[in-house]
């Protein structure tokens, strides 16, 4: 039996990672919007972008404190964070669902995502990989770790130096490996079922690509950070 040891240094890393994750949340009083307004679709895209707008700059935040982060060529820094942002949105959202919020905001959420004009085909997938993270049950730490692995994808679109982004991954990838097999000794395979969902997540961008097509379609509007982000408009 291999003894597992998370060195000082990784120790290091993890809490600096955790603490970034935790410190940034969606300000509670646009959560508390989403139980108030009403119920059409068009007032439910309203606070659906206005979370996603807010989620987007909290991520900003997050990335800017992943060590190393800052170290890295400036237009790396905008691809990566252009490249992950759904996958980074859609693992939030997934959590949140899964256990953040009080019992009762989930259903109301759920029940906005469902009328806020995204069709059928795109809700299944969607809602199938928020279970298949809720059955993970994942400690904040691993949470946090594969949200800084997501965005410290190397092969995103435009990134120059990718070998720099990958000795940040990997150095991620080892902590979260090493904190698996402590959480979870007696399932061996925990940490590439957590791998796995970052597949999973990658087909997601593809989904939510159609997503943004079809609601431009319906000529709805984004805020400015979305499309910056997203390159719309
Ligand atoms: C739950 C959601 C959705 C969201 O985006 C909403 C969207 C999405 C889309 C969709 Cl529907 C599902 N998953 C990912 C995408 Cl990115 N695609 O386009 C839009 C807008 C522009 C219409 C953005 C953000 C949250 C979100 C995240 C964190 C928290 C949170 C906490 O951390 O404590 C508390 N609350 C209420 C949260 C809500």
């Amino acid at each position: 039996k291999e003894k597992i040891e998370i060195t000082k240094e990784q120790q290091a890393l993890m809490k600096i990672i955790l603490d970034a994750y935790n410190r940034h949340q969606i300000p509670q009083d646009v959560a508390k919007k989403l139980l108030q307004d009403q119920y059409s679709a068009e007032e439910n895209f309203l606070l659906l972008t206005e979370m996603a707008t807010s989620q987007v700059q909290v991520l900003v935040e997050f990335t800017k404190n992943i060590p190393g982060f800052l170290s890295l060529d400036h237009e790396d820094q905008i691809a990566l964070l252009k490249g992950s942002a759904v996958e980074a949105m859609f693992l939030r959202s997934a959590q949140v669902f899964s256990r953040k919020m009080p019992k009762g905001h989930t259903e109301v959420l759920e029940a906005r995502i469902r009328k806020s004009g995204i069709s059928e085909e795109f809700m299944t997938p969607m809602f199938n990989f928020y279970k298949s993270i809720g059955e993970l049950h994942m400690v904040q730490e691993e949470q946090a770790l594969l949200t800084a692995i997501t965005i410290l994808t190397p092969d995103r679109p435009h990134v120059k130096d990718q070998h720099a982004v990958e000795r940040l991954q990997e150095s991620m990838l080892d902590v979260l490996r090493k904190l698996c097999a402590l959480q979870h000794p007696q399932e061996p395979q925990y940490f590439a079922r957590l791998l796995g969902r970052l597949t999973e997540l990658r087909t997601l961008n593809h989904y939510h690509t159609e997503m943004l097509t079809s609601w431009r379609m319906n000529d709805h509007k984004f805020t400015p950070l979305l499309c910056e982000i997203w390159d719309v408009q």
